[in-house]
Protein backbone atom coordinates (compact mmCIF):
# COMPACT_ATOMS: atom_id res chain seq x y z
CA UNK A 1 0.00 0.00 0.00
CA UNK A 2 1.07 3.83 -0.62
CA UNK A 3 2.60 5.98 2.05
CA UNK A 4 -0.31 7.62 3.98
CA UNK A 5 -1.77 11.16 3.13
CA UNK A 6 -1.51 13.54 6.04
CA UNK A 7 -3.45 16.17 6.65
CA UNK A 8 -3.94 18.87 8.58
CA UNK A 9 -7.53 20.11 9.86
CA UNK A 10 -7.97 23.98 10.80
CA UNK A 11 -11.34 24.53 12.56
CA UNK A 12 -13.10 21.87 14.71
CA UNK A 13 -16.06 22.84 15.16
CA UNK A 14 -19.11 21.25 14.03
CA UNK A 15 -17.70 20.76 10.05
CA UNK A 16 -14.42 19.67 11.41
CA UNK A 17 -15.08 17.49 14.67
CA UNK A 18 -17.73 15.54 12.78
CA UNK A 19 -14.62 15.03 9.70
CA UNK A 20 -12.05 13.69 12.49
CA UNK A 21 -14.87 11.08 13.83
CA UNK A 22 -15.67 9.94 10.25
CA UNK A 23 -12.23 9.44 9.76
CA UNK A 24 -11.14 7.79 12.32
CA UNK A 25 -14.25 5.64 12.37
CA UNK A 26 -13.70 4.39 8.74
CA UNK A 27 -10.07 4.44 8.62
CA UNK A 28 -9.67 0.83 7.31
CA UNK A 29 -12.61 1.54 4.75
CA UNK A 30 -10.77 4.85 3.61
CA UNK A 31 -7.06 2.98 3.36
CA UNK A 32 -8.80 0.29 1.02
CA UNK A 33 -11.48 2.75 -1.32
CA UNK A 34 -8.18 5.17 -1.55
CA UNK A 35 -5.49 3.03 -1.92
CA UNK A 36 -3.32 4.11 0.91
CA UNK A 37 -4.27 5.27 4.34
CA UNK A 38 -5.51 8.81 5.52
CA UNK A 39 -3.85 10.14 8.36
CA UNK A 40 -5.01 13.35 10.41
CA UNK A 41 -1.42 14.48 11.49
CA UNK A 42 -2.03 18.44 12.73
CA UNK A 43 -4.82 20.18 13.80
CA UNK A 44 -5.39 23.91 14.70
CA UNK A 45 -8.51 25.56 16.47
CA UNK A 46 -9.16 28.08 19.22
CA UNK A 47 -10.05 25.83 22.08
CA UNK A 48 -7.93 23.48 22.98
CA UNK A 49 -9.20 22.02 25.99
CA UNK A 50 -13.12 21.99 24.46
CA UNK A 51 -14.42 18.38 24.78
CA UNK A 52 -15.10 17.43 21.36
CA UNK A 53 -15.99 13.95 21.75
CA UNK A 54 -12.98 12.75 19.27
CA UNK A 55 -9.38 11.25 20.09
CA UNK A 56 -6.79 13.59 19.41
CA UNK A 57 -3.96 12.47 21.35
CA UNK A 58 -1.79 11.04 18.41
CA UNK A 59 -1.95 14.68 16.83
CA UNK A 60 0.24 17.79 16.85
CA UNK A 61 -1.46 20.75 17.57
CA UNK A 62 -0.81 24.05 16.27
CA UNK A 63 -2.13 27.01 17.68
CA UNK A 64 -2.35 29.12 14.75
CA UNK A 65 -3.47 27.72 11.62
CA UNK A 66 -1.23 29.92 9.65
CA UNK A 67 1.60 28.04 11.72
CA UNK A 68 0.12 24.77 10.31
CA UNK A 69 -0.13 25.80 6.91
CA UNK A 70 3.42 26.84 6.47
CA UNK A 71 5.09 24.28 8.72
CA UNK A 72 2.96 21.22 9.57
CA UNK A 73 4.04 18.25 8.34
CA UNK A 74 0.93 17.63 6.14
CA UNK A 75 0.23 16.78 2.26
CA UNK A 76 -3.16 18.08 2.21
CA UNK A 77 -4.46 21.38 4.18
CA UNK A 78 -7.95 21.28 5.12
CA UNK A 79 -9.64 24.86 6.45
CA UNK A 80 -12.80 24.61 8.36
CA UNK A 81 -12.86 28.01 9.81
CA UNK A 82 -15.04 30.31 8.20
CA UNK A 83 -14.51 33.47 6.72
CA UNK A 84 -13.41 35.80 3.71
CA UNK A 85 -10.89 37.53 5.56
CA UNK A 86 -8.02 36.43 8.56
CA UNK A 87 -7.15 33.36 8.86
CA UNK A 88 -8.59 31.47 6.44
CA UNK A 89 -7.71 32.81 4.01
CA UNK A 90 -4.05 33.83 5.01
CA UNK A 91 -3.73 29.98 5.78
CA UNK A 92 -5.18 28.99 3.27
CA UNK A 93 -2.86 30.83 0.75
CA UNK A 94 0.31 29.82 2.64
CA UNK A 95 -0.45 26.15 2.02
CA UNK A 96 -0.93 26.70 -1.60
CA UNK A 97 1.90 29.04 -2.04
CA UNK A 98 3.68 25.60 -0.12
CA UNK A 99 2.43 23.59 -2.94
CA UNK A 100 -0.11 22.08 -0.52
CA UNK A 101 -3.54 20.18 -1.84
CA UNK A 102 -6.08 22.23 0.17
CA UNK A 103 -10.06 21.63 1.04
CA UNK A 104 -12.15 23.90 1.95
CA UNK A 105 -16.05 24.29 2.95
CA UNK A 106 -15.59 28.20 3.12
CA UNK A 107 -17.70 29.46 0.35
CA UNK A 108 -17.41 33.33 1.39
CA UNK A 109 -13.38 32.86 1.01
CA UNK A 110 -13.95 31.68 -2.44
CA UNK A 111 -16.67 34.20 -3.00
CA UNK A 112 -13.77 36.69 -2.62
CA UNK A 113 -10.95 35.54 -3.37
CA UNK A 114 -11.44 32.13 -5.30
CA UNK A 115 -9.98 33.46 -8.82
CA UNK A 116 -7.04 34.59 -6.96
CA UNK A 117 -6.62 31.22 -4.72
CA UNK A 118 -7.29 29.11 -8.52
CA UNK A 119 -4.34 30.90 -9.94
CA UNK A 120 -1.37 30.19 -7.09
CA UNK A 121 -3.14 26.62 -7.24
CA UNK A 122 -2.84 26.13 -10.59
CA UNK A 123 0.76 27.60 -10.87
CA UNK A 124 2.34 25.29 -8.12
CA UNK A 125 0.05 22.02 -9.67
CA UNK A 126 -2.26 21.56 -6.37
CA UNK A 127 -5.40 20.85 -6.13
CA UNK A 128 -8.06 23.09 -4.58
CA UNK A 129 -11.14 21.28 -3.79
CA UNK A 130 -14.26 22.83 -2.37
CA UNK A 131 -17.35 20.58 -2.66
CA UNK A 132 -18.61 21.16 0.51
CA UNK A 133 -18.79 24.69 -0.15
CA UNK A 134 -22.22 24.49 -2.06
CA UNK A 135 -25.29 22.65 -1.20
CA UNK A 136 -23.48 20.66 1.81
CA UNK A 137 -23.56 17.02 0.82
CA UNK A 138 -24.97 16.96 -2.72
CA UNK A 139 -22.21 16.69 -5.15
CA UNK A 140 -23.17 19.97 -7.14
CA UNK A 141 -19.26 21.36 -8.14
CA UNK A 142 -18.22 17.70 -9.33
CA UNK A 143 -21.48 17.70 -11.53
CA UNK A 144 -20.33 21.09 -13.03
CA UNK A 145 -16.84 20.97 -12.93
CA UNK A 146 -16.48 17.70 -14.71
CA UNK A 147 -19.80 15.57 -15.62
CA UNK A 148 -21.51 18.39 -17.34
CA UNK A 149 -18.10 19.12 -19.52
CA UNK A 150 -19.71 20.19 -22.76
CA UNK A 151 -23.10 21.23 -21.66
CA UNK A 152 -24.04 24.80 -22.24
CA UNK A 153 -25.89 26.17 -19.13
CA UNK A 154 -28.75 28.08 -19.26
CA UNK A 155 -30.02 28.78 -15.90
CA UNK A 156 -28.94 27.32 -12.22
CA UNK A 157 -31.43 27.78 -9.31
CA UNK A 158 -32.04 25.92 -5.96
CA UNK A 159 -32.49 26.12 -2.30
CA UNK A 160 -28.55 26.92 -1.04
CA UNK A 161 -29.08 27.62 2.45
CA UNK A 162 -29.80 24.83 4.40
CA UNK A 163 -31.00 27.33 7.16
CA UNK A 164 -33.40 29.49 5.34
CA UNK A 165 -35.22 26.23 4.61
CA UNK A 166 -35.11 24.51 7.71
CA UNK A 167 -36.97 28.44 9.28
CA UNK A 168 -39.61 28.80 6.30
CA UNK A 169 -40.23 25.00 6.64
CA UNK A 170 -40.89 25.25 10.17
CA UNK A 171 -42.78 28.54 10.55
CA UNK A 172 -45.11 27.23 7.41
CA UNK A 173 -45.45 23.62 9.44
CA UNK A 174 -45.35 23.47 13.07
CA UNK A 175 -46.37 27.51 13.23
CA UNK A 176 -42.95 28.28 15.66
CA UNK A 177 -41.85 32.09 15.10
CA UNK A 178 -38.95 33.09 13.39
CA UNK A 179 -37.32 33.35 15.94
CA UNK A 180 -37.30 30.22 17.69
CA UNK A 181 -36.64 28.48 14.13
CA UNK A 182 -33.82 30.10 13.77
CA UNK A 183 -32.55 29.39 17.14
CA UNK A 184 -33.23 25.82 16.74
CA UNK A 185 -31.01 25.90 13.31
CA UNK A 186 -28.29 27.38 15.35
CA UNK A 187 -28.12 24.65 17.78
CA UNK A 188 -28.86 21.52 15.02
CA UNK A 189 -25.36 23.47 13.68
CA UNK A 190 -26.44 24.49 10.20
CA UNK A 191 -26.50 28.62 10.74
CA UNK A 192 -22.89 30.46 9.94
CA UNK A 193 -20.67 31.83 12.76
CA UNK A 194 -23.08 35.02 12.38
CA UNK A 195 -26.28 33.87 10.87
CA UNK A 196 -26.70 36.94 9.68
CA UNK A 197 -24.88 35.58 6.94
CA UNK A 198 -27.71 32.89 6.30
CA UNK A 199 -31.13 34.92 7.03
CA UNK A 200 -30.09 37.91 4.98
CA UNK A 201 -29.07 35.73 1.88
CA UNK A 202 -25.19 36.32 1.92
CA UNK A 203 -24.19 32.32 2.16
CA UNK A 204 -26.87 31.97 -0.60
CA UNK A 205 -25.11 34.59 -2.99
CA UNK A 206 -21.49 33.36 -2.08
CA UNK A 207 -22.85 29.92 -3.32
CA UNK A 208 -24.37 31.35 -6.42
CA UNK A 209 -21.32 32.98 -7.35
CA UNK A 210 -19.10 30.14 -7.41
CA UNK A 211 -22.16 27.97 -9.55
CA UNK A 212 -22.14 31.11 -11.92
CA UNK A 213 -18.54 30.99 -12.44
CA UNK A 214 -18.45 26.84 -12.91
CA UNK A 215 -21.69 27.59 -15.11
CA UNK A 216 -20.37 30.20 -17.44
CA UNK A 217 -16.78 31.01 -17.07
CA UNK A 218 -16.76 34.46 -15.97
CA UNK A 219 -14.92 35.87 -12.98
CA UNK A 220 -16.55 35.04 -9.55
CA UNK A 221 -18.99 38.33 -8.78
CA UNK A 222 -20.10 37.86 -5.81
CA UNK A 223 -20.78 41.88 -5.10
CA UNK A 224 -22.75 41.86 -8.34
CA UNK A 225 -26.01 39.29 -6.80
CA UNK A 226 -29.20 40.93 -6.57
CA UNK A 227 -29.88 40.36 -2.66
CA UNK A 228 -32.76 39.70 -0.41
CA UNK A 229 -32.69 37.75 2.79
CA UNK A 230 -35.94 35.84 4.49
CA UNK A 231 -35.89 38.70 7.32
CA UNK A 232 -38.89 40.04 5.80
CA UNK A 233 -41.36 37.22 5.03
CA UNK A 234 -44.22 36.71 7.73
CA UNK A 235 -46.16 33.98 8.46
CA UNK A 236 -49.17 36.08 6.02
CA UNK A 237 -46.82 35.88 3.00
CA UNK A 238 -46.22 31.79 3.76
CA UNK A 239 -50.36 31.43 4.20
CA UNK A 240 -51.61 33.84 1.72
CA UNK A 241 -49.01 31.84 -1.40
CA UNK A 242 -49.99 28.47 -0.13
CA UNK A 243 -53.64 30.21 -0.99
CA UNK A 244 -52.28 30.57 -4.13
CA UNK A 245 -51.10 27.47 -4.96
CA UNK A 246 -47.58 28.48 -4.15
CA UNK A 247 -44.31 27.82 -1.26
CA UNK A 248 -41.80 30.16 -0.14
CA UNK A 249 -38.29 29.37 -0.82
CA UNK A 250 -35.27 31.43 -0.71
CA UNK A 251 -33.46 30.28 -4.29
CA UNK A 252 -30.26 31.68 -5.71
CA UNK A 253 -30.92 31.88 -9.49
CA UNK A 254 -28.52 32.21 -12.28
CA UNK A 255 -29.58 32.99 -15.87
CA UNK A 256 -28.01 33.65 -19.22
CA UNK A 257 -29.69 36.35 -20.76
CA UNK A 258 -29.66 38.36 -23.78
CA UNK A 259 -28.15 41.22 -21.77
CA UNK A 260 -25.70 39.05 -19.74
CA UNK A 261 -25.93 36.97 -17.09
CA UNK A 262 -28.55 37.85 -14.09
CA UNK A 263 -27.90 36.72 -10.90
CA UNK A 264 -30.34 37.14 -7.47
CA UNK A 265 -31.00 35.94 -4.49
CA UNK A 266 -34.56 36.38 -2.66
CA UNK A 267 -37.75 34.56 -1.55
CA UNK A 268 -39.50 33.21 -4.07
CA UNK A 269 -42.73 31.68 -4.77
CA UNK A 270 -42.87 27.82 -6.46
CA UNK A 271 -45.69 26.49 -7.46
CA UNK A 272 -46.66 23.81 -4.57
CA UNK A 273 -46.34 20.80 -7.02
CA UNK A 274 -42.89 21.25 -8.54
CA UNK A 275 -40.33 19.38 -7.10
CA UNK A 276 -38.03 22.44 -5.54
CA UNK A 277 -41.76 22.95 -3.50
CA UNK A 278 -41.17 19.63 -1.65
CA UNK A 279 -37.92 20.17 -0.01
CA UNK A 280 -38.18 20.52 2.87
CA UNK A 281 -36.05 21.65 6.12
CA UNK A 282 -32.46 21.61 6.12
CA UNK A 283 -32.22 19.88 2.75
CA UNK A 284 -31.28 21.93 -0.32
CA UNK A 285 -31.89 21.40 -3.77
CA UNK A 286 -29.70 22.84 -7.23
CA UNK A 287 -31.21 22.61 -10.64
CA UNK A 288 -29.12 22.92 -13.98
CA UNK A 289 -30.97 23.35 -17.25
CA UNK A 290 -28.49 22.78 -19.97
CA UNK A 291 -28.57 22.39 -23.69
CA UNK A 292 -27.30 18.27 -24.13
CA UNK A 293 -28.67 16.65 -20.52
CA UNK A 294 -31.49 18.78 -20.45
CA UNK A 295 -33.15 19.75 -16.95
CA UNK A 296 -31.00 17.64 -13.55
CA UNK A 297 -32.04 18.65 -9.95
CA UNK A 298 -30.03 17.02 -7.29
CA UNK A 299 -32.00 17.42 -3.84
CA UNK A 300 -29.66 16.33 -0.22
CA UNK A 301 -28.86 17.75 3.21
CA UNK A 302 -27.60 20.84 2.78
CA UNK A 303 -25.78 21.73 6.01
CA UNK A 304 -25.28 20.39 9.51
CA UNK A 305 -21.93 18.17 10.58
CA UNK A 306 -22.00 14.99 8.75
CA UNK A 307 -23.67 16.34 5.16
CA UNK A 308 -20.78 18.86 4.62
CA UNK A 309 -17.83 16.28 6.38
CA UNK A 310 -19.34 13.38 3.85
CA UNK A 311 -18.23 16.30 1.09
CA UNK A 312 -14.49 17.60 2.03
CA UNK A 313 -13.99 13.70 2.77
CA UNK A 314 -14.60 13.29 -0.69
CA UNK A 315 -12.52 15.83 -1.69
CA UNK A 316 -9.59 13.82 0.71
CA UNK A 317 -10.43 11.27 -1.07
CA UNK A 318 -9.98 12.28 -4.43
CA UNK A 319 -6.74 13.84 -3.59
CA UNK A 320 -5.32 10.59 -2.42
CA UNK A 321 -6.64 8.73 -5.29
CA UNK A 322 -4.59 11.63 -7.63
CA UNK A 323 -1.62 10.43 -8.95
CA UNK A 324 1.12 12.99 -8.74
CA UNK A 325 2.46 15.33 -12.00
CA UNK A 326 -1.41 14.12 -13.12
CA UNK A 327 -3.37 16.67 -15.28
CA UNK A 328 -5.71 19.07 -12.97
CA UNK A 329 -9.30 19.42 -13.64
CA UNK A 330 -9.45 23.67 -13.37
CA UNK A 331 -10.47 24.62 -10.27
CA UNK A 332 -13.31 26.86 -11.46
CA UNK A 333 -14.11 24.47 -13.92
CA UNK A 334 -11.93 26.74 -16.83
CA UNK A 335 -8.34 27.65 -16.32
CA UNK A 336 -8.38 30.92 -14.06
CA UNK A 337 -6.32 32.90 -16.58
CA UNK A 338 -9.32 32.16 -19.06
CA UNK A 339 -12.23 33.10 -17.10
CA UNK A 340 -14.12 36.06 -18.59
CA UNK A 341 -15.08 39.35 -16.85
CA UNK A 342 -18.65 39.17 -15.66
CA UNK A 343 -21.52 40.87 -17.97
CA UNK A 344 -23.97 41.68 -15.28
CA UNK A 345 -27.70 41.91 -16.55
CA UNK A 346 -29.40 44.66 -14.71
CA UNK A 347 -32.45 43.30 -11.91
CA UNK A 348 -34.61 46.20 -13.80
CA UNK A 349 -34.75 43.93 -16.93
CA UNK A 350 -35.53 40.64 -14.87
CA UNK A 351 -38.65 39.57 -16.30
CA UNK A 352 -41.20 37.03 -14.03
CA UNK A 353 -44.36 36.76 -12.17
CA UNK A 354 -44.43 38.72 -9.08
CA UNK A 355 -47.06 38.52 -5.94
CA UNK A 356 -47.53 41.65 -4.52
CA UNK A 357 -49.31 41.97 -1.06
CA UNK A 358 -50.65 45.59 0.02
CA UNK A 359 -52.25 46.73 3.13
CA UNK A 360 -54.72 49.41 1.73
CA UNK A 361 -57.33 52.17 3.45
CA UNK A 362 -60.70 50.94 3.63
CA UNK A 363 -62.17 53.22 0.90
CA UNK A 364 -63.72 53.68 -1.97
CA UNK A 365 -62.05 53.88 -5.11
CA UNK A 366 -58.75 52.59 -3.80
CA UNK A 367 -59.02 48.54 -5.66
CA UNK A 368 -59.72 50.72 -8.57
CA UNK A 369 -56.74 52.50 -8.28
CA UNK A 370 -54.33 49.87 -7.75
CA UNK A 371 -55.59 47.75 -10.95
CA UNK A 372 -55.33 51.22 -12.78
CA UNK A 373 -51.54 51.77 -11.39
CA UNK A 374 -50.63 48.60 -12.79
CA UNK A 375 -52.39 48.92 -16.46
CA UNK A 376 -51.06 52.39 -16.48
CA UNK A 377 -47.50 50.10 -16.28
CA UNK A 378 -48.61 47.52 -18.39
CA UNK A 379 -48.59 44.80 -16.29
CA UNK A 380 -51.76 42.11 -16.84
CA UNK A 381 -52.72 40.25 -13.68
CA UNK A 382 -53.07 36.80 -13.13
CA UNK A 383 -55.19 37.63 -9.88
CA UNK A 384 -56.25 40.13 -8.10
CA UNK A 385 -58.05 39.89 -4.48
CA UNK A 386 -59.39 41.89 -1.63
CA UNK A 387 -59.76 40.56 1.32
CA UNK A 388 -60.88 42.01 5.12
CA UNK A 389 -60.29 40.71 7.98
CA UNK A 390 -56.41 39.96 7.86
CA UNK A 391 -55.32 40.18 11.06
CA UNK A 392 -52.36 42.19 10.65
CA UNK A 393 -54.51 45.21 8.74
CA UNK A 394 -55.76 47.53 11.33
CA UNK A 395 -60.04 47.21 10.78
CA UNK A 396 -60.04 50.01 8.83
CA UNK A 397 -57.92 48.69 6.39
CA UNK A 398 -57.91 46.09 3.84
CA UNK A 399 -55.61 43.48 1.99
CA UNK A 400 -54.75 43.18 -1.52
CA UNK A 401 -53.23 40.76 -3.18
CA UNK A 402 -52.07 40.32 -6.86
CA UNK A 403 -50.45 37.94 -8.93
CA UNK A 404 -49.24 39.01 -12.35
CA UNK A 405 -48.18 37.24 -15.38
CA UNK A 406 -44.32 37.50 -16.54
CA UNK A 407 -43.93 40.78 -16.81
CA UNK A 408 -40.58 43.36 -16.31
CA UNK A 409 -38.73 44.47 -12.78
CA UNK A 410 -38.67 47.92 -14.03
CA UNK A 411 -42.44 47.64 -14.60
CA UNK A 412 -43.58 46.75 -11.20
CA UNK A 413 -41.17 48.88 -9.57
CA UNK A 414 -43.41 52.06 -11.54
CA UNK A 415 -46.07 50.45 -10.43
CA UNK A 416 -45.15 50.17 -6.59
CA UNK A 417 -43.60 53.22 -6.23
CA UNK A 418 -47.16 55.13 -7.88
CA UNK A 419 -49.58 52.91 -5.25
CA UNK A 420 -46.99 54.24 -2.85
CA UNK A 421 -47.20 57.78 -3.67
CA UNK A 422 -51.70 57.47 -3.21
CA UNK A 423 -51.47 57.49 0.07
CA UNK A 424 -53.66 54.91 0.85
CA UNK A 425 -50.87 52.53 1.65
CA UNK A 426 -50.65 51.03 5.43
CA UNK A 427 -47.08 49.71 5.61
CA UNK A 428 -44.37 48.81 3.05
CA UNK A 429 -45.94 46.71 -0.59
CA UNK A 430 -44.70 42.90 0.09
CA UNK A 431 -43.25 41.90 -3.63
CA UNK A 432 -42.19 38.43 -4.04
CA UNK A 433 -41.09 36.80 -7.41
CA UNK A 434 -42.53 33.98 -8.89
CA UNK A 435 -40.18 31.37 -10.40
CA UNK A 436 -41.63 28.37 -12.55
CA UNK A 437 -39.07 25.23 -13.88
CA UNK A 438 -39.21 24.79 -16.76
CA UNK A 439 -41.29 22.74 -18.03
CA UNK A 440 -44.18 25.19 -16.66
CA UNK A 441 -42.26 27.91 -17.30
N1 LIG B 1 -22.03 23.96 9.45
C1 LIG B 1 -22.44 23.67 8.21
O1 LIG B 1 -23.51 23.06 8.01
C2 LIG B 1 -21.62 24.04 7.04
C3 LIG B 1 -20.50 24.81 7.15
N2 LIG B 1 -19.77 25.15 6.04
C4 LIG B 1 -18.57 25.93 6.19
O2 LIG B 1 -17.60 25.17 6.90
C5 LIG B 1 -16.76 26.02 7.67
C6 LIG B 1 -16.82 25.60 9.12
O3 LIG B 1 -18.15 25.68 9.56
P1 LIG B 1 -18.59 25.17 11.02
O4 LIG B 1 -17.86 23.95 11.36
O5 LIG B 1 -20.06 25.16 11.00
O6 LIG B 1 -18.09 26.38 11.90
P2 LIG B 1 -17.86 26.41 13.48
O7 LIG B 1 -18.00 27.82 13.89
O8 LIG B 1 -18.67 25.38 14.15
O9 LIG B 1 -16.33 25.98 13.63
C7 LIG B 1 -15.26 26.78 13.23
C8 LIG B 1 -13.99 26.30 13.91
O10 LIG B 1 -12.91 27.08 13.42
C9 LIG B 1 -12.14 27.53 14.54
N3 LIG B 1 -11.53 28.81 14.17
C10 LIG B 1 -12.15 29.89 13.67
N4 LIG B 1 -11.25 30.87 13.47
C11 LIG B 1 -10.06 30.39 13.88
C12 LIG B 1 -8.75 30.92 13.97
N5 LIG B 1 -8.48 32.15 13.57
N6 LIG B 1 -7.78 30.13 14.44
C13 LIG B 1 -8.02 28.87 14.83
N7 LIG B 1 -9.24 28.30 14.78
C14 LIG B 1 -10.24 29.06 14.32
C15 LIG B 1 -13.12 27.65 15.67
O11 LIG B 1 -12.43 27.60 16.90
C16 LIG B 1 -13.98 26.42 15.42
O12 LIG B 1 -13.33 25.28 15.94
C17 LIG B 1 -17.27 27.44 7.39
O13 LIG B 1 -16.56 27.98 6.32
C18 LIG B 1 -18.73 27.21 6.98
O14 LIG B 1 -19.24 28.24 6.18
C19 LIG B 1 -20.10 24.70 4.80
C20 LIG B 1 -21.19 23.93 4.61
C21 LIG B 1 -22.07 23.57 5.70
N1 LIG C 1 -25.15 28.02 7.04
C1 LIG C 1 -25.16 27.22 5.87
C2 LIG C 1 -24.27 26.03 6.08
C3 LIG C 1 -23.97 25.34 4.83
O1 LIG C 1 -23.47 25.88 3.88
C4 LIG C 1 -26.56 26.75 5.56
O2 LIG C 1 -27.42 26.89 6.42
O3 LIG C 1 -26.78 26.26 4.45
Amino acid sequence: MADALKIGIAGLGTVGASLVRIIQQKSNELAVTCGRPITITAVSARDKSRDRGIDLSAVIWFDRPEELAEKGDIDVFVELMGGAEGAANISVRAALQRGLHVVTANKALLAYHGVELATIAEEKGALLNFEAAVAGGIPVIKALRESLTGNAVSRIYGIMNGTCNYILTKMEKEGLSFAECLKEAQRLGYAEADPAFDIEGNDTAHKLSILTTLAFGNKIAADDIYLEGITNISIEDIHAAAELGYRIKLLGVAQRTDTGIEQRVHPTMVPVDSVIAQVDGVTNAVAIESDVLGELLMVGPGAGGNATASSVLGDIADIAKSQPGAQRVPVLGHPASALEPYRKAQMQSHEGGYFIRLTVLDRTGVFASVATRMAENNISLESIVQRSKQHLAPSHHQTIILVTHATMEESVRKAVASIKSEGYLFGEPQVIRIERPKEEG
